[in-house]
């Protein structure tokens, strides 16, 4: 499993005088977003080392791969260390403080000039010549009637044999199994040291900016892409991740 990446405490919802506004990915969230991924997904670490093992199987020489909402690179910087060296990789996000932090932690990185980085709306990139796209947390933050279009933009720029890896966090419609799930996930955040306060206001901020959708709609938008066989690899609480192949 890969190496973590080091960062400050996430302390961003601690203090109760700060003002609720929509979550953004900004320097701040930059800063600490490492210790805020593993304290907030369950399973976030077996995921990103997953992807690089999935990479390693999809990932085709002379193609692409490419990690879609990328923040500070952790499955663009597993598929590295996976696949051939004739295979590009290009992470995207719109968040300059991502990129800026991600563009950093790759100084020193053997074999990061096959990375290009790219700051710019995963929407607004043509996917060409690829083999493996990597959308891991971020099709949830793309406003939900755009989401057919960008499976399918990226249907469209996959090679043969080419597959989409699909993270996300989802909503569970029967309200019984829904509640207990998240329930569980706020668990999961008090054991790992997030107080009640902090909980209440990332949740506040995270609504209308975080849209999830069920099981069924992701695997029906999926099909509707054009995708023709979906596999349900990771589960943990409320985070599922798919191979969709073309
Ligand atoms: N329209 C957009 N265009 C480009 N980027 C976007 C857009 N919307 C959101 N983002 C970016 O998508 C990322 C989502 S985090 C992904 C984790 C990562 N994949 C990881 O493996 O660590 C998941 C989370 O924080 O829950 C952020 O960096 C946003 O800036
Ligand atoms: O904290 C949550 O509820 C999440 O869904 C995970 C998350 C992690 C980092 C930024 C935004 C959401």
């Amino acid at each position: 499993m890969p190496r973590m990446m080091t960062s400050d405490p996430d302390n961003l919802f601690d203090r109760p005088d700060a003002p609720i506004r929509p979550f953004e990915f900004d320097a701040d969230v930059a800063r600490v977003f490492p210790d805020m991924v593993r304290r907030s997904v369950p399973g976030y670490a077996e995921l990103v080392g997953l992807s690089g093992l999935i990479a390693r199987r999809v990932a085709r020489p002379g193609t692409a791969c490419y990690d879609l909402g990328c923040s500070l690179g952790a499955v663009t910087r597993a598929m590295l260390r996976q696949v051939p060296a004739t295979v590009r990789i290009v992470a995207v996000d719109n968040a300059p403080a991502m990129i800026a932090g991600l563009r950093d932690r790759l100084a020193d990185v053997p074999g990061a000039e096959r990375i290009e980085l790219i700051c710019a709306d995963v929407e607004a990139v043509r996917i060409e010549q690829a083999s493996l796209v990597v959308l891991n947390l971020t099709l949830q933050f793309i406003p939900p009637e755009r989401r057919l279009s960008l499976l399918q933009g990226i249907r469209a720029g996959l090679v043969p044999g080419g597959a989409l890896l699909l993270a996300e966090k989802i909503r569970v419609l029967d309200d019984r199994n829904g509640a207990w799930l998240t329930a569980l996930h706020e668990d999961f955040k008090r054991a790992n040291g997030y107080s009640e306060l902090a909980i209440a206001r990332k949740r506040a901020a995270l609504e209308r900016v975080l849209v999830p959708d069920s099981i069924e709609t992701h695997e029906q938008r999926l099909a509707a892409a054009g995708f023709i066989e979906v596999t349900r690899w990771f589960q943990s609480l409320n985070f599922v991740a798919w191979i969709a192949w073309t």
